[in-house]
């Protein structure tokens, strides 16, 4: 099996902050194998990738369809299994926990947005931020609670640019507000990593750089650590680094190369 280490040493770009370089990976999915069933026929997906972030790193990960990249983001992020190769949170495994840990993991130490938002229809936009703590705390617990939650929601969405949509229904939002809404949704819980999975890919290009900035903004604001999955370069141009995929092991690393 070959081990294909991100070598932060060797992959840093100019453009990446000076406190990021020679530091542990916050996260780290080393020499990830995964195949899935097709009929009787296993087909690889991942064939050694290795990814890892710093803390407060925004990396973008990038390749052609099918090579592996929401695969890669889901088995960093705990949502999926390898088959072979191991997770690390600040260098200890957390891909072989139990179910209960990991579910822990994933609910407080990653945010997650997807191509699709996922607003709930029926609910306002504050609402829908708030939701996460709405489940995570029991009913008793979120009623005590519930001003200081809907306040953390209110802050949130004012850090998104958003405070004036605050009582709209998804439908009566745009795209970017709705994939801004999808962001402050995934930090009302503070997670420690945002994992990003085509965030502008259902976008024009004006409201996909919106986006881009809001991601900008939390990063260099927040020391928000971020995955960002994308096929567009331009896109993928604006993290600290970017890693190419290509079918189902990293091809290169360093932001010069995609150019
Ligand atoms: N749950 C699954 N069951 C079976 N096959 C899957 C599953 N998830 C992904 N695949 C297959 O694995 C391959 C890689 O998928 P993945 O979504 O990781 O690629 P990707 O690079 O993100 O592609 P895209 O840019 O099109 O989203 C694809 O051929 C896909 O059909």
């Amino acid at each position: 099996m070959t081990i294909v280490f991100d070598d932060h040493q060797q992959t840093t770009s100019p453009t990446q902050p000076e406190t990021l370089r020679m530091t542990t990976p916050l996260i780290a999915a080393n020499a990830i194998e995964k195949s899935y069933s097709k009929g009787q026929h296993k087909v690889p997906v991942l064939r050694g990738a290795g990814l890892s972030a710093s803390r407060g790193e925004f990396i973008s990960v990038i390749g052609q369809s099918g090579s592996g990249k929401s695969t890669l983001l889901h088995v960093m992020g705990l949502l999926d299994d390898p088959d072979v190769g191991e997770v690390l949170l600040d260098g200890r495994r957390i891909d072989n926990l139990s179910q209960s840990a990991r579910d822990q993991l994933r609910n407080h130490v990653f945010g997650f947005v997807f191509q699709f938002y996922h607003l709930l229809p029926e609910l306002s936009l504050l609402e829908n931020v708030m939701t996460p703590l709405m489940i995570r705390h029991s009913f008793l617990g979120y009623w005590r609670q519930r001003k200081q939650i809907r306040q953390q929601a209110m802050d949130i969405l004012q850090h998104v640019g958003l405070e004036h949509r605050v009582k709209h229904r998804p439908s009566e939002l745009s795209g970017g507000e709705m994939q801004r809404g999808a962001i402050a949704r995934a930090l009302i819980a503070k997670p420690e990593i945002l994992l990003a999975d085509e965030p502008t890919g259902n976008l024009d290009s004006s409201t996909g750089s919106e986006i881009m900035d809001t991601l900008k903004k939390l990063n260099e604001d927040n020391q928000l650590t971020i995955v960002m999955v994308t096929h567009d370069e331009a896109v993928a141009q604006q993290a600290h680094r970017i890693v190419r995929l290509k079918e189902g092991r990293i091809a290169n690393v360093g932001r010069e190369e995609a150019a």
